[in-house]
């Protein structure tokens, strides 16, 4: 579980958040939505360590770990699937996924086949060149980079950029069944609409960097209340 608590951040002297509340149990699946440059990767980097916390305080299934740099959140349970997806191209989808077997605690040396039941395309293209996958191939990827070290909380940026829309469905379906099946609670950033209410069980609005609304998700269905937080 997730509890993120009046947190303030921002980049050195530019405050971004302004007391931003979050919880996300385990199993559920919560959806940030905003506007361009409300704060939401903000709130990623923040919960995962790679910006400072200003004040306020993050807790992960009940502990405090404001103060851990990134790499001991990862060890605690936070996986973290970034915006751009941040793979390394040359390296192989093998040693990609290897990679995040380095977060893992207990540290373990084999990628379950799980990661590959759920995405075969990387079973398939194991020992090709993570720059030569497609767009939705690499966002399959960078999914399974994050899933190798058994996070009990997986923040993902826009997974959905760039990808085209019948898979942007199948990779959310597949999130959606992660989630339930291991018990993951899951913080979804996203700005398409379709995914979103697809993937959502609550969402929270964030406009200049404070959590201006939350609803279930069969409120996104209100196009007047879309319209008034996301302008579309
Ligand atoms: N490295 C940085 N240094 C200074 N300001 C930054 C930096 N990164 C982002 N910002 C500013 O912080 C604010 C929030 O940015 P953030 O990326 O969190 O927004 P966002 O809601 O994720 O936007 P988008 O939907 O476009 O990705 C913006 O005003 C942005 O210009």
């Amino acid at each position: 579980m997730l509890r993120v608590d009046r947190v303030v951040s921002g980049y050195n002297r530019v405050r971004v958040l302004n007391g931003v509340d979050v919880c996300v149990q385990a199993g559920e699946r919560v959806v940030v939505l905003g506007r361009n440059g409300m704060g939401k990767t903000t709130l990623a980097k923040t919960i995962v360590g790679l910006l400072p916390t200003g004040s306020g305080s993050v807790y992960l299934d009940g502990a405090n770990i404001t103060s851990l740099p990134a790499y001991r959140r990862t060890w605690a349970g936070i996986g973290y699937v970034p915006q751009g997806r941040g793979l390394f191209p040359r390296l192989t989808v093998e040693e990609n996924l290897r990679i995040g077997l380095h977060g893992s605690r207990p540290k373990s040396k084999t990628i379950s086949d799980d990661i590959y039941d759920y995405f075969p395309v990387l079973r398939q293209r194991r020992n090709q060149a993570a720059g030569t996958l497609s767009g939705g191939e690499q966002q399959q990827l960078a999914i399974g980079r994050a899933l190798v070290g058994r996070p009990s909380v997986l923040i993902l940026d826009e997974p959905s950029e760039g990808i085209q829309p019948n898979l942007v469905t199948a990779i959310t379906d597949r999130l959606k069944s992660l989630a339930t099946d291991h018990r993951m609670a899951v913080l979804l950033i996203e700005q398409n609409l379709d995914a979103a209410r697809r993937f959502a069980q609550r969402c929270l609005f964030i406009e200049k960097g404070t959590v201006v609304h939350t609803c279930d998700a069969p409120e996104l269905a209100n196009t007047a209340l879309v319209s008034r937080f996301l302008g579309v």
